[in-house]
C-alpha cells in the first residue's frame, strides 16, 4: 500500500495498519516477557552501556518479517537492523520504526520496565504510535488526532504550567565520555535547583515518555537517544494534550526531545538544559549537531 501525496493517500487513516501493529506488539511481548527471567547471552554496541541481546534481534526481525509480508510495499527504520548495517532513512513512503526492546540494559538485569516501541510515518509525518510496557502489561497507542490511549482507556497530560511542581523525567543513555557525563549530571544538578519536584529515570525512553502522557510525570527531555526510542511516544504525548519539542520544531532524527504538559513548562526546561553534540539519525538541519541549549 504505497502513499504517494494524493488526495485519496491524504484520506487514508491507516488504522489496518495501527490494527495490525497492536497485535504484532502482543506477540512481541510475550516472547520478550518469555525471555525476561532467563539467562541473555549479551553483546555491546556503541559503548560498554549500549546492549543487544539475542531476544532483540529476533523480535525485530519477527515484527519486519510479518509486516512485510502483510505490506510489501512498506519501509523500515529498526533499531538492531541499523546496528546490522541498514541504512537509517526516512522517506514519504509508509514507514515502521521499530525499537524491538527499548530497555534491553533494563532486560538483561531484569528491572520491571522494557517496552516494545512501533511508530509508523507517513510523507515524513507520524501516523500512529505504539508502546507496550510488557512487565506492567500496559499498551499505549494514539492515532493523529484519534487522541492517545492506555489499555484502551484515554490519556491526558497534567496540564501542569508551573516547572517547580513538575517531576521531571529523564534518561542517563549509553554516552560515557566527559562531555556527555558531565552535561548530563549538570543539567539535572540544574533542574533540581529550580527546584522540581523530582527527576526520574526508568531506563526505557518510550516508557518514560508515555508518563507524561498519562499525567504520572509533568516533563520528558532526552539527548542522544534515537528516532526508534522516542517516535511512538512522541505522538502518544501530543494526542494526550502534550508539548513535543526540540530547539524548536520537533525532530525525531535530531536526537534531541523536550515533552510537556504544557508549553511554559516545555520552555523552562529549554533554557535550563544544555546538549552536548550528537551525530543526527538521518538528514540534515544547520546547526543540528552544536552544543546549543537544547
Ligand atoms: O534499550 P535501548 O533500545 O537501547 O534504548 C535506550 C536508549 O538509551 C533506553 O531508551
Ligand atoms: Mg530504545
Ligand atoms: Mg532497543
Amino acid at each position: 500500500l504505497h502513499a504517494p501525496r494524493t488526495p485519496h493517500a491524504a484520506m487514508a487513516d491507516w488504522t489496518d495498519c495501527l490494527d495490525f501493529g497492536i497485535s504484532l506488539a502482543k506477540q512481541a511481548s510475550e516472547a520478550v516477557l518469555t525471555a525476561f527471567n532467563r539467562q541473555k547471552e549479551v553483546k555491546l554496541k556503541s559503548s560498554p552501556a549500549d546492549l543487544v541481546t539475542e531476544t532483540d534481534q529476533r523480535v525485530e526481525k519477527m515484527l519486519i518479517s510479518a509486516i512485510r509480508k502483510r505490506y510489501p510495499q512498506h519501509r523500515f527504520i529498526g533499531e538492531e537492523s541499523v546496528a546490522a548495517g541498514e541504512p537509517l532513512e526516512l522517506t514519504d513512503r509508509p514507514t515502521w520504526i521499530i525499537d524491538p526492546i527499548d530497555g534491553t540494559v533494563n532486560f538483561v538485569h531484569r528491572f520491571p520496565f522494557v517496552a516494545i516501541s512501533i511508530a509508523f510515518t507517513v510523507n515524513k509525518q507520524t501516523e500512529f504510535g505504539i508502546v507496550y510496557s510488557c512487565v506492567e502489561d500496559k499498551l499505549f497507542h494514539a492515532q493523529r488526532g484519534r487522541g492517545a490511549f492506555l489499555n484502551g482507556e484515554p490519556l491526558h497530560v497534567s496540564g501542569q504550567e508551573d516547572i517547580s511542581r513538575c517531576v521531571v523525567v529523564t534518561e542517563i543513555g549509553a554516552e560515557r565520555d566527559d562531555l556527555a557525563l558531565s552535561t548530563l549530571t549538570s543539567n539535572i544538578f540544574r533542574l533540581l535547583k529550580l527546584p522540581v519536584h523530582g527527576v526520574r529515570a526508568l531506563g526505557t525512553a518510550a516508557v518514560d515518555m508515555c508518563q507524561v502522557a498519562t499525567g504520572g510525570a509533568d516533563a520528558y527531555y532526552h539527548i542522544g537517544m534515537h528516532c526508534w526510542d522516542i517516535a511512538a511516544s512522541a505522538i502518544i504525548v501530543k494526542e494526550a494534550g502534550g508539548v513535543v519539542t526540540d530547539t524548536d520544531e520537533f525532530d525525531m532524527m535530531s536526537r534531541r526531545v523536550i515533552a510537556a504538559s504544557s508549553s511554559s513548562v516545555a520552555n523552562r526546561i529549554s533554557q535550563v538544559v544544555r546538549a552536548f553534540p550528537c551525530r543526527r539519525d538521518c538528514g540534515g538541519a544547520p546547526g543540528a549537531n552544536g552544543g546549543a541549549a537544547l
